[in-house]
């Protein structure tokens, strides 16, 4: 082993969703050596922050190893953040066009796009998190609804939705190759050496 280096097993990225996962896979390409476990964790209420963490936190104890895990949120400026990490739960119960009515009584379409991934290196290490946000504009529905709320997200500088992107732009301007560029960073610092499978 380098000195100043951590021997670390493979990392495993957790998410119970698949659209993720395919982004996560072709924005870190080979840079980052990971495995995937499809698992629904349980989601903290609270800040942003504090759920990705506790995410990170149960993952960790699950998989025994080095994990990654991400939160997303879409936060409404006029709503002060809002839904935030309850978009989820927000788009299954109203969709889009109910989310594009809460804001019909504001002129202040603005919204933005955060990711945050957690890293935490073991069951007893305290993750360490890393946030990625896009901001742009709350529109009606344009483009393949693959993805959650793609079709409704417009990113500034763009006259297209996320959904209406080709997809190698997106992961060039998205909240998640934001957060992503961040991680990468961090591991390049940290100079973990991973073992082989
Ligand atoms: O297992 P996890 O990783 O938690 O996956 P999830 O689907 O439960 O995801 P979240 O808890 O982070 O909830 C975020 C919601 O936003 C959706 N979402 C996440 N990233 C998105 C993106 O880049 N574009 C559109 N929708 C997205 C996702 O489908 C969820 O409905
Ligand atoms: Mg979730």
């Amino acid at each position: 082993m380098a000195s100043g280096s951590l021997l670390l097993r493979p990392v495993t990225f957790v998410t119970g969703n698949a659209k993720k996962l395919e982004e996560v896979r072709a924005i870190l390409g080979n840079s980052i050596p990971f495995q995937s476990l499809k698992l629904e964790l349980p989601e903290l209420q609270g800040e942003p922050e504090e759920i990705s963490k506790e995410k990170a936190r149960l993952a960790a104890k699950e998989v025994n190893g080095p994990v990654l895990v991400e939160d997303t949120c879409l936060c409404f400026n006029a709503l002060n953040g809002l839904p935030g990490p309850y978009i989820k739960w927000f788009l299954q119960k109203i969709g889009h066009e109910g989310l594009n009515n809460l804001l019909k009584a504001y002129d202040d379409k603005s919204a933005y796009a955060m990711c945050i991934f957690s890293l935490a290196l073991g069951p007893n290490e305290e993750p360490v998190s890393f946030v990625g946000k896009t901001m742009g504009k709350i529109v009606l529905p344009r483009g393949p609804p693959d993805f959650g709320w793609d079709p409704i997200f417009e990113p500034d500088g763009y006259q297209l939705t996320y959904a209406e992107m080709p997809k190698d732009e997106k992961n060039k301007i998205s909240h998640r190759s934001r957060a992503l560029s961040l991680v990468r960073a961090q591991f390049a610092a940290a100079n973990y050496t991973f073992q082989s499978r």
